[in-house]
């Protein structure tokens, strides 16, 4: 049994290989891209130039420890690589993020990229979306009156559910970092992404999803015989 962490880092690694000196990128959040974050680090303090936006608190407090430069989308709203993880991904690189509640960071992020990486071990691909509950980040107003119009566009696209509110292990509501809940969908099967994409963000409340469509550049998926690139690069 190959220990999934050094999966998780080989891909990290191997994606770091496409960063060029110079280059304003977007990092990631997770254990995944933790490691990309701690492998950067690294080139950083050996000379490395580069400036980052992070996509969540706890990446920031990361770079900010190992003194990786930071920017922000206001300073510097075009970036030229993102580096991520993903909770799922499918054949056409679409993805599901949001296990750790960073979906709309990530998505703004990897959205003012020219590229964005997917780093990830094996386990993450699948050959349909929708294994993963698919994570929804609603406003607190509304809740219940979002939450249940977000159920009739599941039932709809043939998700079975149920659409749990996201608590902490201590059983409180998980609040992310743009102050927002989160309802996580289980779904099976998505068989239309692109569809259930657009009727998530026609609902009133609904912040943000963790679909991630067309976004990913390419992949980078490790498995015990190495980290192999799946897509174009
Ligand atoms: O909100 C969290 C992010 O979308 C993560 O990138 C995703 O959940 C994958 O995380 P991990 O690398 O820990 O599996």
């Amino acid at each position: 049994m190959s220990d999934p962490e050094a999966l998780k880092r080989d891909a990290a690694a191997k994606a770091l290989s496409f960063v060029e000196d110079g280059m304003r990128l977007g990092l990631g959040t997770g254990s995944t891209a933790k490691h990309f974050v701690d492998l950067l680090a690294e080139r950083v303090a050996g000379g490395l130039r580069v400036i980052g936006v992070p996509t969540s608190e706890v990446t920031r407090a990361q770079a900010e420890r190992l003194n990786v430069p930071l920017t922000t989308l206001d300073e510097t709203p075009e970036l030229d690589l993102t580096i991520d993880g993903a909770d799922e991904i499918d054949p056409a690189l679409n993805l599901i993020k949001g296990g750790g509640g960073a979906l709309l960071r990530e998505k703004i992020v990897a959205s003012a990229s020219a590229r964005m990486i997917v780093i990830a071990d094996a386990s993450k691909q699948v050959a349909t979306l929708g294994r993963y509950p698919l994570p929804i980040e609603v406003n607190l107003f509304g809740l219940e009156a979002t939450r249940r119009a977000v159920a009739k566009v599941l039932d709809a696209a043939g998700c079975p559910g149920p659409l749990n509110l996201r608590k902490k292990a201590d059983g409180h509501v998980f609040v992310t970092d743009g102050g927002h809940m989160i309802l996580d969908a289980a779904c099976e099967r998505i068989a239309d992404p692109v569809a259930l994409a657009a009727r998530l963000h026609a609902v009133p409340g609904v912040v943000e999803h963790g679909l991630f469509i067309g976004l990913a550049s390419f992949a980078i998926i490790a498995s015990p015989g190495g980290a192999e690139v799946v897509g174009r690069v």
